[in-house]
């Protein structure tokens, strides 16, 4: 969707809508940044159906918003970190505008995306965190080979483990990989309620990981709302 915004004179601005799903504030519950302050922006839609997905939500329900009114919402919360998630965010076309905007404006920007589609779509000074999908999502097929090669040094990859065929498969995926990212930005999580995260620990430790190990900290905080958290 194309907004068309007119100057005077001759000049044309092109500015984007993008489907918004929700738009908050909340302790950042994922990635190297958890811990820290964050605004969310949301977007709507998913080309995966990842079996244990808990944002279904997201997949149809939204509203049409242009890249300013996002950019007036994210600065009425008065927090540096943005994280543009979904659904998935390199689905609409005006993410990568979102992006490059939401950085003009001073902010540290997250992508959190499922590792589908083409990272370089956002721009390298973004940190794009980057799903590599498991077996167990059923979806590890459609994960794009090519954006290993497109990892810079900013970027982070995440593994989220169901079972111990996943971690089998993570720990192959990690020996193939190219020596890019540092371990701290290597992230393996447990597919919540589902894999107890004791266990997974301790196949980290047996196989001596050089990766960071995560639970989402959002359900700890708040483990009876399942969004705008
Ligand atoms: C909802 S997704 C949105 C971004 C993008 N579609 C993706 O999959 O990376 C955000 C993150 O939540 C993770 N996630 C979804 N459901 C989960 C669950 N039940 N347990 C742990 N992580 C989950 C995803 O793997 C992904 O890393
Ligand atoms: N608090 C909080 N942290 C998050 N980090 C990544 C999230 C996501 O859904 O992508 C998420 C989320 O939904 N909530
Ligand atoms: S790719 Fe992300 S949003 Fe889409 S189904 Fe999988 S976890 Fe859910
Ligand atoms: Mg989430």
């Amino acid at each position: 969707m194309t907004n068309l915004v007119l100057f005077t004179g001759s000049s044309i601005l092109i500015t984007m809508n993008l489907t918004v799903n929700e738009i908050f504030y909340s302790i950042q519950g994922e990635s190297v940044h958890a811990g820290l302050p964050c605004v969310f922006v949301r977007l709507t839609g998913c080309n995966l159906r990842c079996r244990y997905c808990d944002t279904r939500y997201a997949f149809n329900e939204g509203s049409t918003m242009a890249v300013g009114q996002i950019l007036d919402r994210v600065a009425s919360f008065g927090c540096s970190l943005v994280e543009i998630t979904g659904g998935e965010p390199l689905l609409q076309k005006g993410t990568p505008e979102l992006a490059t905007a939401l950085l003009a404006q001073g902010h540290e920007v997250l992508v959190e995306t499922n590792g589908s589609l083409n990272i370089d779509r956002v721009d390298r000074r973004c940190s794009r965190i980057m799903d590599i999908k498991c077996p167990s999502s059923g979806e590890a097929s459609k994960n794009d080979a090519d954006n290993l090669a497109r990892l810079t040094a900013n970027d982070q990859i995440k593994f989220v483990i169901g079972d111990e065929d996943d971690f089998r498969f993570a720990l192959q995926t990690l020996d193939r990989m190219p020596d890019v990212l540092p371990r701290d930005r290597i992230l393996f999580s447990n597919v919540a309620e589902q894999l107890p995260p004791d266990l997974l620990a301790r196949w980290m430790l047996d196989a001596h990981i050089r990766a960071r190990m995560q639970i989402q900290l959002h359900t700890v905080i708040w483990p009876n709302r399942d969004c705008g958290v």
